[in-house]
């Protein structure tokens, strides 16, 4: 069958790990008799160099013409980039929020898996490890503080800057089904994060999923507070399955889980609408200070590949496959630095990518 994908390697490390998914793509696709198409697009830092916007509209219109979408990373060193110095619009990331708006995907899941053969990556202790780790963060993506109004102005004489988080009863329910339904495919707990002791919109939160929780009586669901919960993720993280949460608690949360998981170079995501259409990329970022080097791991992106193949495309055994071939070159020992361990032999991201590529 014939797919098309918008690929958009955007910034730092984005074209080097974007090129390795792409050659697993291209292994899966002649092994199993699909073909791929590709449309490479512009977004983030290297958009505003070309294009003085961080999106396109021609590039917008590709994505939303595409199967499905497949993402590096985009931005910049934040503190120390002409990228910055302009307006929220016209910075790298506005491109990334617009592409998630545009496209209405709400759903950003972010498993966290710890491959039995990362342990040693682990920097938790084994009996805090026990049987391994195995969740999925389910994080709001279009609303909340990232969506909010903002400005800056002058109040007093003092410069003032003003974010604001809103959600209305919709954005939760669809999210919170999302993660109902997952967890019903999972061990059925929801484990619903928020700050309801201090903010509005986490007590309407609360409120809305104890609603969506009466559809699923199987399913366990319990509330936590958001700094409650990034203390019992180092100290307990076997108690998680499914971690619903908003938007920014998500973003914070799933950088955290990816450190168990041995490194934030192994962690993949999907972001998903209401149609099969949906945007897959690494979790992490562009990673300024190892771009161009040829040592970033590919797996999170490899990885997110797979889960296109699976929830874009429906091709569940080539997504099966694709997650074979990295457990397989794991367990053979090859590592990238930022999972490198005792007694392991060290590859770089474009060798990491052919061992994968050859185990398909
Ligand atoms: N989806 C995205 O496009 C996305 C996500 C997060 C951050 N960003 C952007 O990326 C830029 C850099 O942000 P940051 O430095 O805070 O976060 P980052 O995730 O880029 O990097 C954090 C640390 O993790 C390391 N790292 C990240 N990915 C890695 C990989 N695949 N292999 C090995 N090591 C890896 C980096 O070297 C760095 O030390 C910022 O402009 C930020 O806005 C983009
Ligand atoms: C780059 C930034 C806008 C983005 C986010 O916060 O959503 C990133 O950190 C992520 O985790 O995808
Ligand atoms: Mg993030």
């Amino acid at each position: 069958m014939g797919f098309s994908i918008a690929l958009i390697p955007g910034d730092g490390i984005g074209p080097e790990i974007v090129a390795e998914a792409r050659k697993v793509l291209d292994c899966v696709g002649s092994r199993y008799g699909h073909e791929f198409n590709y449309t490479e697009i512009l977004m983030g830092g290297c958009s505003i160099d070309a294009y003085g916007v961080p999106l396109s509209d021609e590039a917008l219109a590709v994505a939303k013409s595409s199967d499905s979408v497949l993402l590096g990373a985009v931005g910049g060193n934040v503190g120390n980039s002409r990228w910055y110095d302009v307006a929220p619009n016209l910075r790298p990331e506005a491109g990334l929020l617009k592409i998630r708006k545009e496209l209405g995907l709400f759903a950003n899941i972010r498993p966290a898996y710890l491959f039995n053969e990362l342990k040693g990556a682990c920097p938790l202790k084994e009996d805090i490890i026990g049987d391994g780790f195995d969740m999925v963060i389910m994080r709001e993506l279009t609303g909340g503080l990232y969506f909010g109004e903002r400005h800056t102005e002058e109040v007093d004489g003092v410069m003032t800057a003003t974010d604001t988080l809103t959600y209305n009863e919709e954005e939760i329910r669809r999210i919170a089904v999302k993660a109902f339904d997952i967890a019903m495919k999972r061990n059925k707990k929801v484990i619903s994060v928020d700050k309801a002791n201090v903010l509005d919109s986490s007590r309407l939160w609360r409120k809305v999923v104890a609603e969506v929780a009466k559809d699923y009586p199987e399913v366990e669901v319990s509330n936590m507070l958001v700094d409650n919960c990034a203390m019992q993720l180092v100290m307990n993280p076997g108690q998680f399955d499914v971690i619903l949460t908003e938007n920014m608690f998500g973003d914070i949360l799933s950088d955290e889980a990816s450190m168990i998981t041995g490194s934030i170079g192994m962690l993949s995501s999907a972001s998903l609408g209401s149609s099969k259409l949906g945007l897959y990329e690494p979790s992490h970022g562009s990673a300024p200070d190892i771009a161009g080097k040829n040592i970033a791991n590919p797996i999170a992106t490899i990885l997110s590949a797979a889960m296109m193949l699976r929830y874009s495309f429906d091709l569940d055994k080539e997504a099966d496959a694709v997650e074979a071939a990295v457990k397989k070159v794991l367990k053979d020992g090859y590592r990238t630095i930022d999972i490198m361990d005792e007694g392991m032999t060290q590859v770089s991201t474009s060798q990491m990518g052919d061992l994968i590529a050859d185990n398909i």
